[in-house]
């Protein structure tokens, strides 16, 4: 730490001499004591499914993610049992013609999701799957639940956020997500899970999630972007509320959510550690999409290091307490981690 000076002397008089630059010397007591990391074990890898065959298509908006077909989501799962992720989280394209006014795809035992559900269940059987429940992906509107006069309809929409989670638990869906944002859906998918055999079947709740800019190449992926009459400020929360995120997670807690998430993720930070303080429940963060395409945008234009970049942004997400993170850098994550 260099030559003791009279200033030295007035600096232990301080700090009462605990120096704390002394345990950040080295690379080895940096790692001796740092406090958190990512592990493989944290991460949760959304991917998009899409019908046909063929090879994946890029999703634009989002360098280096793709839409796979069926056999390429399983073909994604494989790989990610193998790198020892956790749980994949699906999400399907669904085709233009298939939408319509109160979402009925969601409904079709034999929607993309379901199908790609049991293609990975029968072929990689050590992998979690979580799948969302909301009804976007298959509205003509692009809106999460039914439309009656301009007002998106909260009860009528649970009843059928219920069948859609039953759907998904008999594909073999072990994870329901709903992401909605519904107020009560929490309760009724449990009581519905649990009347029709799935007791198992856990629910990892969107608790907090905000109406936000951080969606957009989400909603490329999927093909709302296009649909989405209006915006979701009626269901998902106002950015500037934090307290009302504690009412949130109160709730679905009390209905029977396994699991809470928050979302978007690093704009919400100040949440996730709130959440995790006052509930101590597994709390999961969601790196969107548009914090993805914010770091590869920027690392493609050599302004940022990607790869630190992700990793102190994953890093972030641990400190604050989350258990772990849906995030589309999980294999590229997970392969780092491997190689150390
Ligand atoms: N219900 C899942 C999402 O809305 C994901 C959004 C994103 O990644 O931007
Ligand atoms: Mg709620």
């Amino acid at each position: 730490m260099g030559e003791r000076t009279a200033t030295s002397t007035r600096i232990d008089r301080a700090t009462g001499g605990t120096r704390l630059r002394r345990l950040r010397q080295n690379d080895w007591t940096r790692r001796l004591v740092r406090e958190t990391d990512v592990r493989v074990d944290d991460l949760i890898w959304p991917i998009f499914v899409r019908e046909g065959d063929g090879d994946a298509h890029p999703v634009a908006s989002m360098p280096g993610v793709s839409r796979r077909s069926v056999a390429g989501c399983v073909e994604a799962a494989r790989r990610a049992a193998d790198l020892g992720i956790p749980v994949v989280a699906l999400f399907p394209f669904t085709d233009p013609s298939l939408r319509d006014e109160t979402g009925s795809e969601a409904l079709n035992e034999s929607n993309l999701v379901c199908r790609a559900t049991r293609a990975i269940k029968d072929a990689v059987p050590e992998i979690g799957i979580l799948c969302d429940v909301a009804l976007d992906p298959y509205t003509s509107h692009g809106h999460d639940g039914i439309v009656r006069d301009g007002v998106i309809v909260n009860d009528e929409t649970v009843d059928l956020l219920c069948r859609q989670a039953l759907v998904q638990a008999r594909a073999g869906c072990d994870i329901i997500g709903p992401s909605d944002m519904m107020d009560g859906r929490v309760a009724c998918i449990r009581e519905a899970l649990d009347a029709d055999g799935f007791g198992d079947t856990m629910i990892m709740s969107y608790a907090a999630k905000y109406a936000s800019a951080f969606y957009g190449p989400f909603r490329d992926a999927v093909g709302s972007a296009g649909a989405l009459r209006g915006d979701k400020r009626t269901y998902q929360m106002d950015m500037g509320n934090a307290l009302e995120a504690l009412r949130e997670a109160a709730q679905d807690i009390a209905e029977g959510a396994d699991m809470i998430m928050v979302k978007p993720g690093l704009p919400y930070l100040d949440i996730l550690a709130r959440l995790v303080d006052e509930f101590r429940m597994p709390t999961f963060a969601y790196q969107t999409s548009g914090e993805y395409a914010t770091i590869m945008a920027a690392a493609q234009n050599g302004w940022i290091d990607g790869e630190k970049a992700m990793f102190e942004s994953l890093r972030a997400f641990k400190r604050a307490g989350a258990a772990g993170i849906l995030t589309y850098f999980a294999p590229r994550v997970a392969e780092a981690i491997h190689k150390g």
